[in-house]
This record gives C-alpha cells, sequence and structure tokens, in this order.
C-alpha cells in the first residue's frame, strides 16, 4: 500500500498532511507516535471513514475507487479500544453474532449465513480464546474478553489486510502472546499487518515502523535499522532508552 501527498481531514481541518507512506505488503508495520499525532486518523482513513485528498493506492489502485464491499473484503479494521460503545451492538448480541457480522462483506443480501462463514467464525473464535464465551451478550464481558471477541470479528473477515488500532488494550500476558503467535501465522499466509500499539517492545516486533508527530510523518523504516532507532528515541524526545533483551529490543523510559 502506498500513500503520496495524502493529506487526512476532520471537518475542515487536515489532521495529517503529506504523508508519502510504503505500507510493504505481506509484512507487519507499527504505526507510533505520541498521543494526539494522527495514528487513529491513518488508519481511519486508509478504512475509508475519512476523507482525504492525494492518493492512497493497493496494487497500484486508488482504494476511494473500490465499492464499499470490495474494500471491507480487501482491509478489516478493529477500532481503537473495540471502538464502537457497547450500546451499538445492543443490549443482548451474542459473542457468536458479533463475530458474524465480520462475514457480511462475504454474504449477498438477506442471505442466511454459509457452512464456510460458520467454520470461519468458529475458527476466530479458537484463535483468540474466546469460543467459550460464544452465548455470552457481549455487553457483559470484561475489557480483555470484549478485545478478544472483537478482534475475532477482524479475523473472521478473512481480508488480505488487517488494520488494528491498541490491539493489545486490554489483554494480560498470555493473550499478548498469543497474539503475536497468531499475528506470525498471519503473515506466513502473506498477509500485510499495520497496527498502531503503544506498547513500543511490541512495535518494535514489527518488519517495519512508521512514527507520527503532530500530524506529520516523522521517519519510516526497518524495526532493526539503527537509524530507525534514533529517529525513535528522538520522536520522544530522548525521554526513552533502547536495550536489547535476548532477541527483542524493549524501550526503558529514561
Ligand atoms: N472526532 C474528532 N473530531 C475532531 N478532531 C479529532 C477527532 N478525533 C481526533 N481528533 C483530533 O485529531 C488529532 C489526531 O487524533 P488521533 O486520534 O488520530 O491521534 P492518535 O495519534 O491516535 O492519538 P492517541 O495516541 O492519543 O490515541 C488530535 O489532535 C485529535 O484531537
Amino acid at each position: 500500500m502506498k500513500t503520496r501527498q495524502l493529506s487526512i481531514y476532520r471537518g475542515p481541518c487536515a489532521i495529517l498532511t503529506d504523508l508519502n507512506l510504503n505500507i510493504p505488503q505481506g509484512q507487519w508495520t507499527s504505526i507510533i507516535g505520541p498521543n494526539g499525532a494522527g495514528k487513529s486518523s491513518l488508519l481511519q482513513a486508509i478504512a475509508g471513514l475519512l476523507r482525504h485528498t492525494g492518493s492512497l493506492s493497493l496494487d497500484g489502485i486508488e482504494l476511494s475507487t473500490l465499492t464499499r464491499k470490495a474494500l471491507a473484503k480487501k482491509l478489516a479494521w478493529l477500532d481503537q479500544q473495540g471502538g464502537s460503545s457497547p450500546e451499538e451492538f445492543g443490549d443482548s448480541l451474542s459473542v457468536y453474532d458479533t463475530v458474524m457480522l465480520g462475514r457480511l462483506p462475504h454474504q449477498g443480501w438477506l442471505h442466511l449465513p454459509s457452512e464456510a462463514d460458520h467454520i470461519s467464525v468458529e475458527k476466530a473464535l479458537q484463535q483468540t480464546d474466546a469460543w467459550h464465551l460464544r452465548y455470552r451478550p457481549l455487553q457483559q464481558l470484561s475489557g480483555g474478553e470484549r478485545q478478544r471477541v472483537l478482534l475475532a470479528r477482524l479475523l473472521a473477515v478473512d481480508s488480505d489486510i488487517l488494520l488494528m488500532d491498541e490491539p493489545l488494550a486490554n489483554l494480560d500476558p498470555p493473550h499478548q502472546a498469543d497474539f503475536l503467535k497468531w499475528q506470525g501465522n498471519l503473515l506466513a499466509q502473506g498477509k500485510t499487518l499495520v497496527t498502531v500499539l503503544h506498547e513500543i517492545h511490541f512495535a518494535l516486533r514489527a518488519d517495519h515502523l512508521i512514527m507520527l508527530d503532530k500530524g506529520r510523518l516523522h521517519f519510516q523504516g526497518s524495526s532493526q535499522d539503527p537509524r530507525t532507532h534514533q529517529a525513535l528515541i528522538e520522536l520522544f524526545d530522548g525521554r526513552i532508552r533502547l536495550e536489547k533483551l535476548g532477541n527483542d529490543w524493549v524501550a526503558i523510559p529514561s
């Protein structure tokens, strides 16, 4: 995916300006930056939810020229904190039916879910360790349980590109480790992953980093490149240091 001179608007105001980004296909890209930098807005614009000027293309095709259904099949999006308020799902929508909503782009108008839809929903709920919750109303779940269900809904879409805004929110360490495992499986299947993460040590597990600051691109590059590490330290005003622990980088506030 590529952007050229991309500017993103909320109402009349540009939240992000002049972004020239390369999001490598079949890799994991993490977007990081301080609060208010525009990370969520960038994901929302890619998902077709915010007005933009400039180019936002996939394989040379402008995303804005795709129909909503075609875009929904190509891209799945997890909003920040599971996004939508619990009320949006109604009082009684079950976990199973919530995840089935992820299959809508594959279903015809008023068609009942197919065998393939049911298989995808079960697989997704198993992957996020939420299958045992399937009969529960979404509204009654804890924050972490709810996040695992919304991650399952994202997986059920079976899209080529997965956009995730703070996917680790509310997850305990074992479920964070599970997340990394199934991310690895998705990458092995050739999927493109784009995450917004505040946890820098997780962001550094990605292949590619995009750093935003005050609505502009600060730096983009490989997560293993020393220039990326230097840019990351500058992004946070020198208030972090990076240290290697085994194969992983950790960021220590300083
Ligand atoms: N609905 C909205 N209407 C108007 N301005 C908004 C709206 N949502 C966000 N903004 C503004 O757009 C800018 C970018 O916000 P965005 O949520 O994209 O930042 P972010 O980098 O994801 O921040 P955080 O790390 O705090 O989640 C901020 O200045 C924010 O105040």
